[in-house]
């Protein structure tokens, strides 16, 4: 009985909430006048209707005409294109940046219109905002810097952080991006200028997760840079001096990590573009502690295995014979790592073989060569996956990246070493003979030019029966005799906004591995088999909104079964317990957030 009742007010709750999205329901401001038009959570420029403007003290602030949402849409839109047109033939760099400012600009003033245009145009804009120009935007940030966006947090302010965290003007925070700038994409450390990744990452999850914008918090925590041409660099914005290390540093991110959940206990935090060291001992430190997650870990490593088990299908091969895959991972770093630690878990769990029969078909690569256990001075968190000589035939400590690929032949040659055109021309020759029908290569780094090829390349020398997939967006490869080569994205975004949107709506006050590799299964299993015969193994990101709603209501799942959800809002542990696999499916996508005008009322 009463679980028939508990049944029923759930659905209740998803039937409300389909009519509050068609009607936008009012939206509480304390400010009046030009403060609202100065404010881009609530401006709606000469969008705002007349009755509005007067009560809201506007009446006089605006030209007289009332514009409505679609034509500020159109117009918006209209300076893109004649902006697309007027940089023809300019350098790329030029281009994207000039991209970058107008959407930028939007961004400043009108959030409700930019995540509109953002959310309609993903597959057009996710290139300006997020990789690959965000990188550049990175590089470039102190000369770009127009506005703050987000919060800082250095060194110098240690002590300070619990007082700080209350000058966010947000009420409820539900999603941060932390990162320190010690490992910017494969740009390396660029310190404060590395805020653009957690400002690029929760534009994702807006557009993506529908994350209510006003619930977003992207960080810097500036703890220094070691690199040199910005500590000389007289417009550098962030803290000049080199980058704390050892308990000092630990301090700065504990004494963060308690201020974030002293005011807000229910956040995530994502960790992003931590330099390997600080990425898995502030994994560890906190992952028990904290609802948190590190991204270049633990989302590269679900988006990767999902491709993965896409190219054993693509090769009309059962999933079973995964574990008969040998797989070449260029790059020790946190990502390789967290994938080979992931993909390994994999095979165990769908061949039930012990952890070291699943550990023979991998192979790891990094800047010193393939990695044994002769190695001196071997790093211990690329120890488990070190091959004993006798195991390699007849390869040796340090072999080369060539050598590893004539001798293995491997189905499957994944790059995330961060170092561009390492699969050069040589290496994807040698993949011609490879022992799958279809070989599959990953050049996952990021950005564009720090992929390990291009896509071009790919094709032309491994051949146009490969199986291609970046980090970065490439176009596909038109072979001109009718056929084209698929491009994939095999990057963290398709996982990362559904692993924060599941958590926050399961409740959970804990990430589990248990909730990642439900994401990761829910990824792999996304596109159907015509799809993946045909050598794409990753959905288009224009339907980003819907895969991560799939991949959210999996991460709830998780979260129920692991008894972790307490749910969120006005929908209770019990109530979620009780949805069904379809229902907590309709749930997730009608707790996203959607960008309209809604109506303002001034409260004092
Ligand atoms: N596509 C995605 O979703 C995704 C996700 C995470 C990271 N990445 C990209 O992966 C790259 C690496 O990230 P990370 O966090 O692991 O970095 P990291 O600095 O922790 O690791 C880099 C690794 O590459 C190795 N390496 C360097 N030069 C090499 C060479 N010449 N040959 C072979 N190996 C070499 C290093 O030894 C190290 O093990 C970056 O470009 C990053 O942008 C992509
Ligand atoms: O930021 C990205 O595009 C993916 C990933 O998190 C990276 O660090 O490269
Ligand atoms: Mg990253």
């Amino acid at each position: 009985m009463w679980k028939f009742s508990r049944f029923v007010s759930a659905s209740k709750l998803l039937r409300s909430r389909r009519f509050s999205t068609a009607i936008p329901g009012p939206c509480i401001v304390h400010k009046r006048g030009a403060d609202i038009l100065h404010d881009p959570w609530f401006n709606k420029d000469t969008g705002f209707p007349l009755t509005e403007r007067d009560r809201l003290g506007l009446r006089g602030l605006l030209p007289p005409r009332v514009i409505s949402f679609e034509q500020q849409y159109e117009r918006f839109m209209d300076s893109f294109r004649s902006l697309e047109k007027n940089t023809h033939g300019q350098p790329e760099k030029v281009v994207s940046l000039a991209k970058w400012r107008i959407l930028n600009r939007l961004h400043d003033r009108n959030e409700t219109l930019y995540y509109r245009v953002l959310i309609d145009n993903i597959k057009e804009f996710a290139p300006i905002i997020y990789t690959p120009t965000v990188g550049l935007v990175c590089q470039n940030y102190s000369g770009l810097f127009r506005r703050p966006r987000g919060m800082y947090f250095s060194a110098k302010d240690k002590g300070e952080m619990m007082s700080m965290i209350y000058n966010w003007p947000a009420h409820e925070v539900d999603m941060i991006v932390l990162t320190d700038g010690s490992r910017i994409l494969g740009l390396g450390d660029l310190g404060v200028q590395g805020i653009g990744i957690p400002i690029g990452k929760l534009d994702v999850y807006v557009a993506a997760a529908g994350i209510n914008p006003q619930r977003i918090l992207p960080v810097m925590l500036d703890v220094g840079t070691n690199n040199e041409k910005l500590l000389g660099d007289r417009l550098y914005l962030g803290l000049r001096q080199p980058r704390l290390e050892g308990e000092e540093y630990l301090s700065i991110v504990d004494e963060f990590m308690e201020a974030v959940h002293a005011r807000w206990p229910k956040a995530i935090v994502q960790f992003e573009d931590f330099q390997m060291k600080w990425a898995f001992e502030t994994l560890e430190r906190y992952k028990k502690r904290f609802c948190m997650f590190n991204d270049d870990i633990q989302g590269t490593a679900g988006v990767a295995l999902a491709g993965l088990l896409g190219s054993v299908r693509s090769q009309g091969r059962p999933l079973s014979d995964f574990v008969n895959q040998k797989i070449v991972v260029v790059g020790a770093g946190s990502a390789g790592l967290g994938v080979l630690k992931m993909a390994i878990q994999a095979v165990e769990r769908i061949s039930g073989c012990s952890e070291s029969a699943a550990k023979s078909q991998f192979f790891l690569i990094d800047k010193n060569g393939l990695v044994t256990t002769e190695r001196s001075n071997l790093d211990p968190a690329a120890a488990p996956f070190a091959k004993n000589p006798r195991d390699i035939d007849g390869l040796t400590e340090g072999a080369s990246i060539i050598e590893v690929v004539k001798k293995i032949k491997p189905h499957v040659l994944l790059g995330l070493s961060g170092v561009g055109g390492i699969f050069n021309e040589e290496v994807l020759k040698a993949m011609r003979e490879s022992v799958s029908t279809k070989p599959a290569i990953f050049a996952m780094s990021n950005p564009t030019l720090n992929a390990e090829c291009t896509a071009i390349d790919a094709f032309n020398h491994a051949g146009e029966h490969i199986v291609f997939a970046s980090g970065s967006p490439f176009e596909n490869v038109d072979f001109g005799n009718g056929k084209v080569g698929h491009v994939n994205q095999a990057n963290n975004m398709y996982l990362f906004p559904g692993i924060g949107l599941g958590t926050l709506l399961s409740g959970a006050h804990l990430i589990t591995d248990g909730m990642l590799q439900a994401a990761a299964e829910r990824l792999a299993s996304y596109m159907d088999e015509e799809d993946i015969l045909k050598g794409i193994l990753y959905p288009s990101v224009n339907s980003i909104r819907d895969v991560t709603a799939e991949v959210g209501a999996a991460v709830l799942r998780a979260a129920v079964e692991e008894d972790l959800a307490e749910g969120y809002g006005e929908v209770g542990s019990r109530e979620l317990a009780h949805m069904s696999k379809e229902e907590i499916v309709e749930y997730v996508r009608h707790n996203m957030w959607y960008p309209v005008y809604s109506p303002l009322v001034h409260e004092k």
